[in-house]
């Protein structure tokens, strides 16, 4: 559960583009919010943090346990939470899990306070992505390409609604954060222009 990157280290970030607000990674669970964030955050020199971690450190439980033993409804309180908290820290790359963004609370503080990118992968994809592991209890409920190929349809006209969407697929977790690293400089130059001199 490490912190990935030197919150103070201002001098890597010198020359370097900074975000004006904190960068919140959105999409369904494995399209990469949690790698690419990580690359991302090294890639700014900002500080990183990841939603679930955080809420797995919070719980003293790992995801898996919180939805056993309390079900989703609490693990969702425990996220709104989590991520109201995060989005008051100084601005750094923060990775969501699948559902936050759903939440009309947490997507309303994301958009008041940060800046939403959408990372929008295929199914085909998705699917291959999360068969490598077995740690999102959403998935262990049934196929998981019917539960990816539902939950598409319920958060994909909500995802939308973030500021910036990148598409992944092709390439790997490198060339994914340089799209979004280019997709988010030209965001943030067209919305927050430098003052003129
Ligand atoms: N282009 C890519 N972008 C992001 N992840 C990729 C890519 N190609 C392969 N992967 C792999 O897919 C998985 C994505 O999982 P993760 O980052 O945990 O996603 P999320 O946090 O959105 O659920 C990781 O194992 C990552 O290495
Ligand atoms: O989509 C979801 O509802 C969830 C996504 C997971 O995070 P990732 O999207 O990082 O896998 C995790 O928050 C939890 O298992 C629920
Ligand atoms: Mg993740």
């Amino acid at each position: 559960m490490a912190r990935s990157t030197d919150p103070d280290s201002a001098s890597a970030r010198q020359g370097r583009f900074v975000p004006a607000r904190t960068v919140v990674l959105v999409g369904l669970m494995g399209s990469g919010k949690s790698s690419v964030g990580r690359r991302l955050a090294q890639r700014l020199a900002l500080p990183f943090r990841d939603a679930d971690i955080e809420i797995e450190q919070a719980a003293g439980q790992t995801i898996p346990e919180i939805f056993a033993t309390h079900g989703e409804a609490h693990f969702r309180d425990g996220e709104r939470r989590v991520i109201a908290r995060l989005l008051e820290e100084p601005v750094h790359v923060l990775a969501t899990g699948g559902g936050a963004f759903m939440d009309a609370r947490t997507r309303d503080a994301i958009t008041a306070r940060g800046i939403s990118i959408w990372l929008r992968v295929d199914l085909d994809e998705l699917v291959r992505r999360t068969a490598r592991r077995n740690h999102r209890p959403l998935l262990n409920q049934g196929d998981p390409r019917q539960i990816l190929a539902g939950l598409m349809e319920q958060r994909y006209p909500v995802y939308a609604d973030a500021d910036i969407t990148v598409d992944g697929g092709a390439g790997d977790v490198e060339e994914m954060t340089e799209r979004v690293l280019k997709a988010l400089t030209a965001y943030c130059q067209s919305q927050f222009p430098a003052p003129s001199e």
